[in-house]
């Protein structure tokens, strides 16, 4: 089977002779849910800025389907959460209907069907009564779910997820994962988490980013294993559930 997406042996950073990747190399596959973790500062979001064709790595390559252009790959983002979305005067249907954009350039319509499927997918992260509320109005977790229905109704090749738990009020939590899980059926998904006892639950493998990146072909974390990597965490108790905590570096 051809991996979606091959990075081989990228350097990328933001300041010249300064690279905050070093030697990474990742294929992903058409069925993949990988878990990327990692210590604040690593790199994550920079490799996620390398596969979406945001960041040129200095050296390396990163091919999609064979392809040099990044634009022939379907990929669905949802970035982590700022508070500047708040002040952004849109509705929640036209926010999930933006996520169409890149198919059909700015357009200023939608056809009925396009809405109907908007509809549909508000309805499936419960949010069905907010379709024609303003983005603002809703909760951190709400506004994360309305940007997950962007991040898929282009039916992506490869859903990007950086951090999409950190506002997503408990409660919905499991269900995001459940969902996650339902769309992995037809996507491959890459995602970033803090929360690494929880999604070990759900992911495939691992991808480690500590400036380098070392690839488990497991969900399951062992300390040991992370230490060798220099990728380091520990255990701590959250209430019932055991959980992983990455240090601060
Ligand atoms: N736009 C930028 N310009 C310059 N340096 C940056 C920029 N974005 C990130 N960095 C630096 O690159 C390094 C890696 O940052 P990155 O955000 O990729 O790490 P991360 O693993 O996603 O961290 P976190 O877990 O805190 O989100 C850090 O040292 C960071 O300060």
């Amino acid at each position: 089977m051809e991996p979606i997406i091959k990075l081989s042996d990228v350097y990328a950073g933001y300041t010249p002779n300064k690279a905050v990747l070093k030697q990474v190399s990742l294929d992903v596959y058409p069925n993949d849910f990988i878990g990327i973790i990692g210590p604040n500062g690593g790199g994550k979001s920079t490799l996620l800025k390398v596969i979406l064709g945001l960041l040129q790595p200095f050296s390396g390559t990163i091919e999609y389907y064979n392809q040099q252009d990044y634009t022939k790959v379907n990929l669905g983002y949802l970035p982590q959460l700022n508070n500047n979305d708040k002040s952004f005067p849109i509705k929640v249907i036209d926010v999930v209907l933006s996520g169409l954009m890149g198919k059909k350039g700015m357009i200023k319509s939608y056809t009925s069907s396009e809405k109907e499927q908007a509809r549909q997918l508000l309805s499936f992260v419960k949010l069905d009564n907010y379709a024609n509320s303003a983005i603002g109005a809703l909760s951190g977790g709400q506004m994360q779910r309305v940007y997950l229905c962007r991040a898929i109704i282009n039916s992506p090749k490869v859903l990007i997820l950086d951090e999409p738990n950190n506002f997503v009020d408990k409660q919905f939590e499991t269900e995001l994962y459940d969902l996650l899980k339902e769309l992995n059926k037809k996507m491959a998904i890459l995602l970033v988490s803090h929360d690494v006892g929880i999604i070990s639950a759900f992911i495939k493998t691992i991808a480690c980013v500590n400036e380098t990146l070392h690839y488990h072909k497991t969900n399951k974390i062992s300390e040991e294993m992370l230490k060798t990597y220099h990728c380091p965490i520990e255990l701590i108790a959250h209430g019932h559930v055991p959980h992983r905590v990455l240090h601060n570096h």
